[in-house]
């Protein structure tokens, strides 16, 4: 029987609490025993020590017995990997009552306490490939001394983030269904499982051990997860945290009608107790519960190696968000049970297992300020200032928050510890407030509060057309932000494709005010004043006064020397690290430097950066008309529109005096896009600078190739994969030049599908559809010669 548990028949509920104070306790006689063991520990470490048992314990609390967890699972399992690390080279300071010794917590008072016929163990956690070889050998070398001559098979399975469940059947009925608690004891929670479709409560067919055990995960799928939030959203409700904590939550409701709502799945991963059940793996026991009905994970493999291993480990990494449910890691088993039974179990976790964890995607954080960004086309949008922190492998400082619904929704107060997640790729989020640590802070939070200006240039916000709840600023001329943003968008690959004219170059260009801190405490006063930089005090700090660019019409215009003296605010650093104080420095010109007497020596070269920057727009002026209107951002005019438009009218002049019908019955173009080119050329300075580019010699028109034969003329022809020759773009020149029609996804219409390295799903599409497939060497036939030899035989 495991630590202080009430034995057989005795109500669990007389040997509560186990919350901090508790631990308090247990740490009374933790010091009692050092003084009669001699310790090399020291008082910092004893004292870390003891401090982290107290918090972990705290932790396993609000996360077991509240289902509401004060930090993420990852920073939970570095404070208690740390506890590990220090009773592993002091086992003198640990005692049987350390919170590395507990599975789980205590069970809930509000449910019935359930004895589990055998107990139910946790897992070794192991973090890197390392920790994983030293388990892995270390579970052959022990076996090849107890079975000699036997090698392991390994059970790889993906660790599935739900909540432990133990189900009892009795001749083949599901008769109790309890949490895991702490091991030893669970909660009853039969009613609530009951309503989990996928849990049968009858076992399919006739033979049936007397009493089966059954392990396994219930959790909520994914995709049920993300609609089940989008409808408490909409109903005006804070969405759930999390799958796991959502799945948690559901089991351990008072009203099992509330469970019977939440979409929750289960899939088994292992047995307990079993009369008459004699499977002898772990394979095998999978395939007998499939056989009686119930529900196995559809991603679990037989390996046999170490690389084998690893490999499994690898291949679910990348699809971690491609499965039916979250995973925050792989539990390896080894598949025989007289091998597991050799191996068998320490206190807390079997021998013969182990649970891998993956980087962790979600962290704690402070929500230090909620603030807008005014976008390209004058969207506001709510965006969350975040203390930084470490996730899926970035630094993220801020996170969207996408409109005021959405931070409503959320529930989350300026200044609350939230959780964010960044899962592979996508942008980070904030999931919502630790709710808890509210408690005693509650004057440093604050609501968020809309604004109704403009937080970049003070115009009244307009409020969008029916059915959106974004609010524009209506200045698109003056407004700074939208100006930077425009100015960026000018340089993006997509548009004249000038790489110098990134983000902080636009910015420094247009804003004066780029990443100025919060506040004028951050601001570094020594660095400021012997900047040289001309700065006014705004209300929240100083500010640079007048901005190179006004207005993108300017941009070809400019010289080196307009750019000499454009200051941006950067975080000051000592010694590669930050100090937390901003001060301004140049951004075009190269450093200036101070002399022995601290007096400022003037710049006097621009950088290799603002060198580029001029020969790139140089080059710009050059770029195809299609280029030259996207550059523009007349709105819904993207490339695909840019292209058909171009190469129906050839000149920004005619396409300029083309009315609205003649526009829209162009194909690729259509009435919203013809409307926005209509609605964009009728605005005075929209007029203005396209004369001043075609003044300061932007090319306005294709040059025709009289040459360039019409091959294609009347062809649709999409490119998948990446070709040798052509990069993406060219490609779609070279078809449009010659007549034909660049479409991006194959359908019936689809002429040739041309497929490079690495043609994915296009590919399988225009097999499917019996779309002729070329290679790049066909390809460049098909552009010089035309379609004639690959004419379809129906045709
Ligand atoms: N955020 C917090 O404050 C906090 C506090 C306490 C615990 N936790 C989290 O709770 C977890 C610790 O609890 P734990 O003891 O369950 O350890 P664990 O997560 O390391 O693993 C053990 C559990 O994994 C589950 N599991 C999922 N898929 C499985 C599979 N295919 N085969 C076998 N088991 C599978 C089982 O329920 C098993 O009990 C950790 O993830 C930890 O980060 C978080």
């Amino acid at each position: 029987m495991g630590r202080g548990v009430a034995g057989a028949g005795h109500p669990r509920r007389s040997s509560r609490p186990i919350a901090v104070s508790g631990v308090k306790a247990r740490l009374g006689q933790v010091t009692t025993a050092q003084h009669t063991e001699a310790t090399d520990a020291s008082p910092e470490l004893r004292e870390e020590y003891a401090g982290l048992v107290e918090e972990v314990a705290r932790h396993q609390v609000a996360y077991h017995q509240k289902d509401a967890p004060l930090i993420s699972d990852a920073e939970y399992d570095q404070l208690i990997h740390r506890l590990r690390k220090i009773e592993a080279e002091h086992p003198e300071l640990a005692s049987a009552d350390s919170p590395t010794q507990q599975v789980g917590g205590t069970p809930s008072e509000a449910f019935s306490p359930v004895e589990h016929l055998r107990r139910m163990y946790s897992l070794e956690d192991l973090f890197s490939s390392s920790e994983l070889r030293t388990w892995y050998d270390r579970a052959v070398a022990s076996l090849e001394k107890q079975r000699p001559g036997e090698k392991p098979r390994w059970l790889v399975e993906l660790k599935i983030d739900g909540l432990a469940i133990s189900l009892l059947y009795r001749h083949g009925e599901l008769v109790r269904a309890a949490t895991r608690g702490d091991g030893t004891t669970g909660e009853d929670v039969t009613h609530n499982v009951r309503t989990i479709k996928d849990i049968p409560h009858h076992l399919v067919g006739d033979h049936h051990p007397e009493e089966l055990e059954v392990r396994g995960e219930i959790f909520m799928p994914s995709e049920a997860f993300n609609t089940f939030n989008q409808t408490l959203i909409d109903s005006g409700k804070p969405p759930l945290a999390n799958p796991r904590n959502a799945a948690a939550g559901s089991i351990r409701q008072k009203d099992p009608a509330k469970t019977a709502q939440r979409p929750l799945s289960m899939f088994v991963h292992g047995i307990g107790a079993r009369s008459g059940l004699e499977p002898t793996s772990q394979h095998q026991t999978y395939e007998t519960l499939e056989a009686w009905g119930l529900p196995v994970s559809p991603y679990t493999a037989i390996v046999e190696s170490f690389e084998e291993i690893q490999q499994y480990l690898d291949t679910y990494e990348q699809k971690r968000h491609d499965l039916i449910h979250e995973i925050d890691g792989v539990v390896i088993k080894v598949d025989d049970f007289a091998q597991q039974r050799s191996l068998g179990h320490t206190s807390r976790v079997p021998r013969w297992a182990a649970a891998y964890k993956y980087a962790p995607e979600e962290v704690t954080t402070r929500l230090l300020d909620i603030r807008e960004h005014v976008g390209r086309t004058g969207r506001v949008t709510p965006y969350a200032v975040l203390r930084k922190a470490k996730v899926a492998g970035s630094e993220v400082q801020r996170a969207t928050l996408h409109n005021q619904d959405v931070v409503k929704a959320k529930g989350v107060l300026i200044g609350d510890d939230v959780m964010i997640r960044k899962a592979g790729d996508v942008i980070p989020e904030v999931l919502g407030p630790v709710l808890p640590t509210r408690e005693g802070r509650e004057n440093e939070l604050r609501e968020y509060v809309f604004p109704e200006r403009c937080p970049a240039c003070g115009t009244v916000l307009a409020p969008g057309k029916e059915g959106d709840v974004d609010y524009r600023c209506p200045n698109a001329e003056s407004c700074p932000a939208q100006l930077s943003e425009r100015v960026v968008h000018i340089g993006s690959r997509g548009a004249l494709d000038i790489e110098a004219l990134g983000y902080e170059a636009g910015l420094a260009l247009t804003n004066p005010d780029m990443r100025r801190p919060i506040d004028a405490d951050h601001i570094d006063q020594e660095a400021l004043e012997t900047s040289g930089a001309s700065v006014a005090w705004g209300a929240e700090g100083p500010t640079d006064q007048t901005p190179v660019l006004r207005s993108e019409a300017g941009l070809f215009d400019l010289t080196a020397d307009d750019v000499k003296d454009v200051y941006v605010w950067r975080e000051v650093r000592k010694g590669g690290e930050s100090t937390g104080k901003w001060a301004p420095s140049l951004y075009f010109w190269t450093k200036p430097q101070w002399d022995r007497n601290g007096e400022l020596k003037k710049p006097s070269e621009p950088t290799a950066n603002t060198v580029q920057l001029f020969e790139e727009l140089q080059k710009a002026k050059e770029q195809p008309l299609w280029r030259v209107l996207v550059a523009l951002s007349i709105r819904h005019v993207g490339p695909t529109a840019s292209r058909a438009l171009s190469s129906a009218y050839g000149s920004m002049e005619k396409i300029r005096a083309a009315d609205e019908e003649e526009l829209a019955g162009i194909d690729g173009v259509g009435p919203v896009i013809a409307a926005s080119i209509r609605e964009w050329f009728s605005v005075d300075w929209h007029c203005r600078l396209v004369d001043q580019w075609a003044a300061a010699g932007v090319r306005m028109e294709d040059e025709v190739d009289e040459n360039t034969p019409r091959t294609l003329e009347g062809l649709t022809v999409v490119v998948t994969g990446s070709l040798e020759e052509y990069s993406r773009d060219e490609s779609k020149e070279a078809i449009i030049t010659r007549g034909g029609r660049a479409a991006g996804s194959v359908s019936n219409k689809t002429d040739f599908v041309v497929a490079g390295a690495n043609a994915g799903s296009k590919l399988a599409k225009a097999e499917q559809l019996g779309v002729p497939v070329l290679d790049e060497e066909q390809f460049i036939e098909l552009l010089n010669k035309g379609p004639e030899q690959w004419k379809r035989a129906d045709d």
